[in-house]
């Protein structure tokens, strides 16, 4: 991470730290203890983690302490859909190297979720070897908001096969909010053999594996949004974008000639002027209003970009001319900061300014925690 990026991860880090106690509440600790308990008595641990973040994703735990390979574990990277698919590539060359299963998906497609079963299957046949009962049992365990509840619910209605089972399909409730799921559930998944998979609610352990993943839990959604301050978030987002190269495919956006340009946005927002917009306020239309805003302000922007301050004030411009790409007032009050963030972030979350993978793949001939 650059250096002046850094220095807005290290003050959200602050931030989520002292939160901590807001998360890990009762019902969390409770989880956590149900959750321990099981581990021990299932025949496979299906740890699910997001793409963008496989490390600071991994589920406290399972964190190893013996170099010896677990056999009884399953990583699945979901939300492969919104990483860089080149670091999924690196993540799973290294998870294959420390000797752990690992399968990279998207739990929106039947492809993955295919693959997905095949490998449960494969897996829960290798552990039962031998055995007469050839019934599996499956833990999907994970940080909050990571997909579990998703793949539960794929699993059980591509993996079901029993005509006899059709019209009994459960939904475990999926939602872009982290911390819905509050109950251990189980959901069969296959016949011959049977295979249940027991899904639990999101646990995030009180202590980080580091000082980064705080920030990078709380930018991809695992953390409420509404236990931290979003502008916060939103900035380390921004600090993030202004440091790579995706902006770059942005380019000639404007060609429509119905976008609001980087220096309009500076210079009405400065006049609290509104301005009116031949076409209707799609999605689609503020997807590119923002891409075009990001990419004019940081290819216009002459400053030092690891350069702490420099690089503020070009997100603090980038928040005004943001303003009017949402169509929010451009009043600079708290308030309208707070709904340009979310609604940055929500664009972010989706996938829709790029894929990202924040955790960068560890060097596949270095030793680190997986
Ligand atoms: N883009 C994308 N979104 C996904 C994927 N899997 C799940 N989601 C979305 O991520 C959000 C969280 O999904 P859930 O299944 O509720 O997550 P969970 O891990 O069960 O969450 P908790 O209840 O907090 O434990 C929802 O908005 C899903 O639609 C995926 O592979 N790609």
């Amino acid at each position: 991470m650059a250096a002046a990026t850094e220095a807005f991860s290290r003050r959200l880090s602050d931030a989520v730290r002292g939160l901590s106690g807001a998360w890990y509440g009762r019902h969390m600790a409770a989880a956590d203890r149900a959750i321990r308990s099981r581990l021990p008595l299932v025949d496979l641990v299906l740890e699910v983690r997001d793409a963008r973040v496989p490390a600071a994703s991994a589920f406290a735990p399972l964190r190893r302490r013996s170099p010896e390979p677990d056999r009884r574990r399953l990583v699945v990277l979901n939300k492969a859909d919104l990483a860089d698919p080149s670091q999924t590539e690196k993540w799973m060359a290294y998870m294959k190297q420390t000797s752990c299963s690992c399968v990279a998906l998207n739990s929106h497609s039947r492809e993955g979720i295919k693959e997905l079963l095949n490998a449960v299957r494969a897996k829960i046949r290798e552990i039962k070897l031998g055995e007469s009962d050839c019934t599996g049992t499956v833990l999907l365990v994970g940080i909050p908001n990571v997909g579990k509840s998703a793949i539960v619910n794929a699993m059980h209605r591509i993996g079901r096969i029993g005509a006899a089972e059709k019209g009994k399909l459960k939904h475990a409730i999926v939602s872009s909010h982290p911390g819905e799921t509050k109950d251990i559930s189980g959901y069969k998944v296959a016949s011959h053999p049977n295979i249940y998979v027991l899904d639990t609610p999101g646990v995030l352990s009180p202590v980080f594996f580091n000082d980064e993943s705080g920030p990078l839990l709380a930018l991809t959604g695992a953390i409420k949004d509404s236990m931290m301050q979003e502008f916060e978030i939103a900035q380390f987002l921004l600090a993030i974008l202004n440091s790579r190269e995706t902006y770059k495919k942005w380019e000639n956006m404007n060609q429509a000639g119905d976008m609001p340009s980087f220096s309009h946005a500076m210079s009405s927002s400065s006049h609290h002027n509104k301005r009116q917009y031949a076409s209707d306020h799609t999605q689609d239309f503020v997807v590119k209003a923002v891409r075009q805003v990001l990419f004019d302000s940081i290819s216009s922007f002459k400053g030092y970009l690891e350069n702490e301050n420099e690089l503020k004030s070009l997100i603090e411009c980038q928040f005004i001319a943001l303003q009017e790409a949402f169509r929010v007032s451009a009043d600079l009050s708290e308030d309208v900061r707070k709904l340009v963030a979310m609604k940055l972030l929500n664009l972010y979350r989706t996938g829709r300014l790029g894929r990202y993978t924040l955790d960068c793949a560890p060097d596949v001939r270095k030793e680190i925690v997986s």
